[in-house]
């Protein structure tokens, strides 16, 4: 059972986070639990301000919840100190932003590169492993070579993917990927990522407004005013 999955890489459990608001707090999430199994794709709609951005934001531990758990590869993430949080957040997730953000001077390999630089792995082995990423993303030998303004909308997503999946992170973190897409474009990114999810065995949580993305995704929650309001099974691939 998904629920009780205690070695899913990612799970919330019962969490609340509010905002402040004048001299009240806002409600943002409330109550939500949610656990991620290894190689699942779980897409999570709803229409705006119910709370899918500040799921994603607690998920990536960029936000404390107020109360309840978040546990990220059998970490509790509440328990540890900021610098601990960072180095489990730099290792085990990965996050695609809306914009791929990608660096205007660098080729689609060296904006992978630049994060194995700040690791200090050896230059050789990473450019391999960028490169590799990159080709199993459907960049070929001449587009890697390229800079972003040289790259379509749809190319530049799949590098930002790419570089989301370069640590390696066991939790993959996707907000609204294909907003700046055409709807093939977009559909492609989404059959994309349902691939990483099983190639790479992540535990990847996607928000969307687009519903007619869904189908993709192993699972689809609901939100409606910080929980989650029902969720159902989709019609890509699950975790076994
Ligand atoms: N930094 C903040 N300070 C105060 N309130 C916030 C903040 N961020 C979000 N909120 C509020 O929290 C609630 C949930 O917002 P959230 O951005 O998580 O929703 P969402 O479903 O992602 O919306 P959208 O689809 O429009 O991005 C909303 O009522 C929003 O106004």
């Amino acid at each position: 059972m998904t629920a009780t999955n205690a070695s899913a890489p990612l799970r919330l459990a019962g969490v609340r986070l509010t905002y402040p608001d004048g001299e009240r707090r806002l409600t943002a999430l409330d109550g939500v639990s949610l656990t991620v199994d290894a190689g699942e794709l779980v897409a999570v709609a709803g229409p705006s301000g119910s709370g899918k951005s500040s799921l994603l934001a607690v998920a990536a531990t960029l936000l404390t919840p107020d109360a309840g758990q978040v546990t990220v590869a059998g970490r509790e993430t509440g328990r540890l100190r900021p610098a601990e949080r960072a180095a489990l957040r730099r290792e085990h997730i990965g996050i695609v932003f809306q914009q791929a953000n990608l660096l205007p001077a660098l080729t689609a390999v060296e904006q992978l590169l630049v994060v194995e630089h700040l690791r200090g792995r050896r230059p050789r082995a990473a450019r391999e492993r960028a490169e590799e990423l990159l080709d199993s993303v459907g960049l070929d030998a001449a587009k890697r070579a390229r800079r972003p303004h040289q790259l379509s909308g749809g190319e530049r997503q799949r590098v930002n993917i790419a570089r989301a999946l370069f640590t390696g992170p066991s939790v993959l973190l996707v907000d609204e990927p294909t907003s700046a897409l055409d709807r093939e474009r977009g559909a492609h990114v989404m059959e994309l990522l349902a691939e990483v999810t099983a190639v790479h065995r992540t535990a990847t949580v996607l928000v969307t407004h687009d519903t007619g993305l869904l189908e993709r995704a192993g699972r689809v929650v609901w939100m409606r005013d910080g929980r989650l309001d029902g969720q159902r099974s989709g019609g890509g691939r699950t975790a076994p």
